[in-house]
C-alpha cells in the first residue's frame, strides 16, 4: 500500500538490534492525506488529518536524516501494524521512500548531482553554453534516433548538420569536419544496432515504397521517450527503449567493461519510470559511440561500445535516494557545498568555475574560492531572486501534477487540454518522423497554439502512450509532428521550465559577468549619464523627441514611459534608426513576439523611407511559428551552410528577438551597442536582463499602469525591472503625454486615474473621434445611450462567479445593435475577465467579433470595445484582479467604449465607483 503525507514533526533516526542483527531506523511522524479530499465541507472547514508514525528502516533512514517538519512523504508497498492500539506503518523490502514527491527532478540533474551535487548548483546557474562537444553530442543524439525510425545514415547526417548550421558556424566549424565526426560516432551506433539485428531479430523488414532496408520493429524499439513519474518525482527523455529497457547514448569512451557509474544511475532512472508505467526491467545499456572509432593499436581494454548492466534493486533505490537528498535541498533553499558527494576537486574541469563563482558568491565549497566577493547588495539581490525564480520552478512542477492531479474534463475546462479528439492517420514523413492528423470533436478554448510544443497522447499525458509533438495546424483538425506514431486522441499544454532555468542565467550573467558600472546602475550607486544631443528627431510631438535624443544620448539607460496609444513603437523605430545612422549595431526586443514583429514593422516602414540601410542587414531571430508572416523574409533561417548562416547574423545591423530567445545559446554569442527593449513593464527583472546582458547600454520602453510581468508565484519578480528603475533614476526617464488612439471622453477616466491627468489626445483629429467617421455608419441609428463614446449598460447578473450569462447576452444584443447601425463586426472587441466568461461569451457571439482576456488585448486597438465585468453582489472575488487590468481594458477602444455590469456590485469599490459616475456622466 502508498502511504502519503506530511511530516508532522523531527524525525528521530536510531540502531535498533533484531533477530537479523543491528538495524537503522527512522520513526517519521506523519499528517496523513485525506483520501476523500473531495468530501462535501472542504472548502469550509481544515479537514481533520490523523497524525501517524512511518517507520523507515536501513537504508532508508538516509532520505530520513534530510526530511524536516511541512515537507511531504511518500512510502510504496508499505505495511502496516497495530501498536499499543495505534495503526502504523513501516516500510518493507520492496519499499520506496520519496521525499516531496511533487518536486519534479530531471534525469540530468541527478546524474550532475551523482557527480557532484555542486557541480549540479553550477550547471543550473549558468547554463549550458555553446560549445562543439554539445552541439555534437546533440548530433549523434539525433542520427540516433533518425536511425531507429529507419533513415538512411548518410541522409540523416547530411541532414542534421544542416540543421544546425547557425551554432556551427558560431563555433567556427565546417559542415564537412562536423559530419565527419558525427559519422564516426555513428557508426558504432550503425554497427551495433546491424548486429542486434542479427541476434536478437528484433527487426522487421519494411516493404513499403521501393525500400527494401531494415529498420527497428515498431514494437521493440522506441526512440526518445518522454517520461514523468508521478510517484518517484523524476521525469526525462530517455534516447531509447528496446524492449522495454532504457538505451542510453554518451558521445564519448569507455573502455571499462562496466558502464561508468553516473550513466548506469541515469539509465536507472529511465527503468524506474518505464517500471512505474507497468515494465519490468531487468537490464541496461550504455552506448559508449566513442570506443569503436578507436584504435586498436593506441587503447587497450574493452572496446565493445554497447554495454549492458543488470538493474538490481539496489541500484534504483539508491537512485530514489539521490533523487530525496536533491529535493529536500531544493525544498530547503540550500546551496550545495560539494561536500556532500566524495568528488575529488582536483579531477574536475569545473574547478575553476566553481572556485571562481564560490568566491564571488561568498558561497562555502568544497573546492574553495578565488576572488573578491561581489557586494553584499547584490548578493543579498542574488539570494532574493534565487529563492524567486525556484518558486517560480515549484509552480511549473504543479503545473506537471495537474497532468495526473487532474482528469480530463478539469483541463479542459482549464484551458489546458484539448480532449475528445478523434483520431484519422498517421503518415511517416520523409526523415523518419511522422504526421499524426486528428478531428477536433469540439469548438472548446484552449491555451494551446500553432507551433506549440504539446504532449500527444492516445488518452493519458503521463499514463498513456504520449509523446512531444509539435502543433503544425489547429482549426477544426488538429495536424502533428511527432517522433513517434501515437494514436492521439488528447493534447495537454506541456509545462517547460526552459524558461526558468533561462531567469536564473541571466540572473546570474547579470551579477556575476555584468560590467561594475552596469551594477552600479541597476543598484541605484551610481546615476544614469547622457550626452547632449541636439538633433532634432520627432517634430510634432515633444516627449517623444525627448525620448529619442535620451535613448540616443544616453551613456547607462534611458527609460521611455509610454501610456496606451502614445506612439511607442513609432518612437522606438525613430531611435533605432538614429542609432543605425551613428554606426551603432542594435538589439530590439520585447516580452511577445508580436511586440517584436510590430516594432520591426515599423522600423523598416522607417528605414525604407529614409533608405538608410539595406533590408539586409536587420535580422529577425525566432522560431518559424512565432515569426509574423509579413516578417518571414528577415527570418534567420539556422539551417545552412556554416560560414554563411553566421555570416548573415554577425553583418546584421539590426536584431530583433524577444526576450526569451535572448537567453539562448545562439543570442548569447551577440554583443551588441545598445539594447532597446519593448514591454519592458511585462518582463521580471531577469528577463529583462537576458536582453540588457548583451548589449553596452540599454532602453527600456513600457507602462508599469499597463499589465505586470506574467509570473506564477508572488515574489519580487512580479515587479519589473522598469518599473524599479523608473522609481530609482527618475531623470533618466521620459513619458509619452500625446496619444493618437482615444476620442478624448474615452481617455479620461484613465488619464486622470493612472496617469495624473496628464496623458492628453495629441491632436483635435484623435481627441474628436467618432464612429460617425467610419464609412456607412452613423450614430443616429444608435438608441440614445450608445450615441455618447462612453456608455454604461446596467446588468443584475446571475450569481456564478466566473461567468455571467445575462451579461453575455447583453453583450450579444449589443453587438446586434452596432451592426444594425453599421459598424463591422471585426471593428468591435470584448473584453471579460475570466477565461470562462469569454467562452460563454464567445458562445453568445458571431465569431468574427474578437472575445477575449484583457492580456490578449494588451498591445492592441478597436473600433468599439464592449467590457463584460462578470460580477453580481459583492465585489470578493478579482474582477480584473488588479486596476492596471482595467486601465489595458479601457484604453483599446477608439471610438466607442460599453460598460456592461451590475452597478450595485460595482459601486463599492472606490475605483469602479469613480468609474460609474464617468460611463454615466
Ligand atoms: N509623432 C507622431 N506623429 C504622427 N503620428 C504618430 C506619431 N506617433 C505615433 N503616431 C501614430 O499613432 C499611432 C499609435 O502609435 P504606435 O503604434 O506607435 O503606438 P503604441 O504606443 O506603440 O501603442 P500601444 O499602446 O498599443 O503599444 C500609430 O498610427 C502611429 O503612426
Amino acid at each position: 500500500m502508498y502511504v502519503r503525507g506530511t511530516v508532522a514533526g523531527e524525525v528521530e533516526v536510531r540502531t535498533v538490534s533484531t533477530s537479523y542483527g543491528e538495524s537503522d531506523l527512522a520513526e517519521v511522524p506523519l499528517r496523513l492525506e485525506d483520501d476523500d479530499s473531495e468530501s462535501e465541507d472542504a472548502s469550509d472547514q481544515q479537514p481533520e488529518y490523523e497524525t501517524t508514525t512511518v517507520t523507515l528502516w536501513n537504508k532508508w533512514t538516509e532520505s530520513a536524516k534530510y526530511v524536516e517538519p511541512g515537507m511531504e512523504l511518500l512510502v510504496t508497498n508499505a505495511k502496516e501494524e497495530e501498536y499499543q492500539g495505534e495503526t502504523r506503518y513501516a516500510t518493507t523490502g520492496d519499499s520506496y521512500v520519496v521525499v516531496e514527491p511533487t518536486f519534479l527532478v530531471n534525469v540530468t540533474a541527478i546524474r550532475n548531482w551523482v557527480e557532484c551535487p555542486r557541480l549540479y548548483y553550477l550547471n543550473k546557474l549558468s547554463g549550458v553554453p555553446l560549445n562543439y562537444p554539445v552541439v555534437k553530442g546533440t548530433l549523434v543524439h539525433e542520427v540516433f534516433g533518425d536511425l531507429l525510425r529507419g533513415r538512411d545514415l548518410e541522409e540523416s547526417i547530411d541532414a542534421r548538420v544542416e540543421e544546425r548550421g547557425l551554432e556551427l558556424g558560431l563555433l567556427g566549424e565546417t559542415a564537412e569536419g562536423v559530419a565527419e565526426d558525427v559519422r564516426e560516432n555513428a557508426s558504432a551506433i550503425e554497427g551495433w544496432l546491424e548486429q542486434g539485428r542479427l541476434t536478437e531479430d528484433d527487426t522487421e523488414t519494411t516493404t513499403d515504397d521501393d525500400s527494401t532496408q531494415f529498420s527497428p520493429a515498431e514494437s521493440s524499439w522506441r526512440s526518445e521517450q518522454l517520461l514523468i513519474s508521478e510517484t518517484f518525482g523524476i521525469r526525462g527523455r530517455a534516447d531509447a527503449v528496446r524492449r522495454g529497457s532504457p538505451v542510453e547514448l554518451k558521445t564519448g569512451k569507455n573502455l571499462k567493461k562496466e558502464p561508468r557509474f553516473k550513466d548506469k544511475v541515469q539509465a536507472a532512472c529511465y527503468a524506474l519510470m518505464l517500471e512505474e508505467h507497468g515494465g519490468s526491467v531487468d537490464t541496461g545499456t550504455l552506448l559508449y559511440t566513442k570506443n569503436s572509432a578507436l584504435d586498436r593499436n593506441e587503447e587497450t581494454g574493452d572496446l565493445t561500445p554497447a554495454k549492458d548492466f543488470s538493474m538490481g534493486d539496489g541500484l534504483l533505490k539508491f537512485v530514489v535516494r539521490l533523487r530525496n537528498e536533491l529535493a529536500a535541498m531544493e525544498i530547503k533553499g540550500d546551496v550545495p557545498t560539494g561536500y556532500e558527494g566524495s568528488a575529488k576537486c582536483e579531477y574536475c574541469f569545473e574547478q575553476d568555475t566553481c572556485m571562481v563563482v564560490s568566491g564571488r558568491l561568498d558561497q562555502e565549497s568544497k573546492a574553495g574560492q578565488i576572488g573578491q566577493p561581489i557586494p553584499a547588495d547584490e548578493r543579498e539581490y542574488f539570494e532574493r531572486f534565487y529563492r524567486a525564480i525556484e518558486e517560480e520552478r515549484r509552480e511549473v512542477h504543479h503545473e506537471y501534477a495537474k497532468l495526473w492531479e487532474q482528469d480530463a474534463q478539469e483541463r479542459a475546462d482549464d484551458d489546458r487540454a484539448l480532449i475528445d479528439l478523434e483520431f484519422v492517420e498517421k503518415r511517416p514523413l520523409e526523415e523518419g518522423r511522422w504526421e499524426l492528423r486528428a478531428k477536433r470533436t469540439s469548438g472548446a478554448n484552449s491555451k494551446i497554439r500553432e507551433g506549440d510544443f504539446v504532449l500527444a497522447s492516445d488518452g493519458h499525458p503521463v499514463r498513456g502512450n504520449s509523446e512531444l509533438a509539435t502543433i503544425e495546424r489547429l482549426d477544426d483538425e488538429v495536424v502533428l509532428t511527432a517522433d513517434e506514431p501515437v494514436e492521439v486522441t488528447r493534447l495537454d499544454v506541456y509545462p517547460s521550465e526552459l524558461t526558468t532555468d533561462r531567469l536564473l542565467a541571466a540572473m546570474h550573467d547579470a551579477l556575476l559577468k555584468g560590467s561594475d558600472r552596469r551594477k552600479d546602475i541597476l543598484f541605484g550607486r551610481a546615476d544614469p549619464e547622457f550626452d547632449t544631443v541636439s538633433e532634432t528627431f520627432i517634430d510634432n510631438n515633444a516627449a517623444q523627441n525627448e525620448a529619442v535624443t535620451k535613448a540616443v544620448g544616453a551613456n547607462d539607460c534611458a527609460l521611455i514611459h509610454g501610456p496606451p496609444g502614445t506612439g511607442k513603437t513609432y518612437t522606438i523605430a525613430r531611435a533605432i534608426r538614429a542609432m543605425v545612422e551613428r554606426g551603432e549595431r542594435v538589439l530590439l526586443s520585447a516580452f511577445t513576439n508580436r511586440a517584436v514583429d510590430n516594432a520591426l514593422e515599423a522600423l523598416l516602414e522607417q528605414l525604407e523611407e529614409h533608405g538608410e540601410i539595406d533590408a539586409d542587414r536587420v535580422v529577425r531571430v525566432g522560431s518559424e511559428s512565432g515569426v509574423r508572416e509579413d516578417m518571414q523574409p528577415y527570418r534567420l533561417e539556422r539551417a545552412g551552410e556554416p560560414e554563411d548562416r553566421v555570416e548573415t547574423l554577425q553583418n546584421a545591423q539590426v536584431v530583433a528577438a524577444t526576450t526569451a530567445t535572448c537567453g539562448s545559446r545562439v543570442m548569447k554569442e551577440q554583443a551588441f551597442d545598445v539594447a532597446l527593449v519593448d514591454e519592458a513593464a511585462q518582463l521580471t527583472e531577469p528577463g529583462t536582463c537576458a536582453a540588457i546582458n548583451l548589449a553596452e547600454r540599454f532602453v527600456l520602453v513600457g507602462d508599469h499602469e499597463q499589465l505586470p510581468p506574467v509570473v506564477r508565484a508572488e515574489n519580487d519578480l512580479t515587479e519589473s525591472l522598469f518599473e524599479r528603475l523608473v522609481n530609482c533614476h527618475p531623470d533618466a526617464g521620459v513619458m509619452l503625454d500625446r496619444q493618437y488612439r482615444m476620442n478624448q471622453r474615452i481617455q479620461a477616466f484613465a488619464s486622470r486615474e493612472f496617469y495624473d491627468g496628464k496623458l492628453r489626445p495629441a491632436e483635435p483629429a484623435v481627441a474628436g473621434r467618432t464612429l460617425d467617421d467610419l464609412e456607412d455608419v452613423s450614430r443616429d441609428a444608435l438608441p440614445e445611450n450608445l450615441q455618447d463614446s462612453v456608455a454604461f449598460v446596467d446588468v443584475e447578473g446571475d450569481s456564478s462567479q466566473y461567468t455571467d450569462s445575462e451579461e453575455a447576452a447583453r453583450i450579444a444584443d449589443l453587438i446586434e445593435t452596432y451592426e444594425a447601425a453599421g459598424v463591422e463586426r471585426d471593428d468591435i472587441g470584448v473584453i471579460a475577465p475570466f477565461r470562462a466568461q469569454v467562452s460563454e461569451i464567445s458562445s453568445h457571439v458571431p465569431d468574427d467579433v474578437t472575445v477575449d482576456t484583457v492580456d490578449r488585448f494588451q498591445g492592441s486597438s478597436q473600433e468599439v470595445i464592449i467590457v463584460s465585468f462578470t460580477a453580481t453582489g459583492t465585489l470578493e472575488g478579482p474582477i480584473f484582479e488588479d486596476y492596471r487590468r482595467i486601465n489595458v481594458a479601457l484604453t483599446r477602444p477608439k471610438r466607442a467604449l460599453v460598460l456592461v455590469g451590475d452597478s450595485n456590485a460595482l459601486a463599492t469599490d472606490p475605483v469602479y465607483a469613480r468609474l460609474l459616475e464617468w460611463a454615466n456622466a
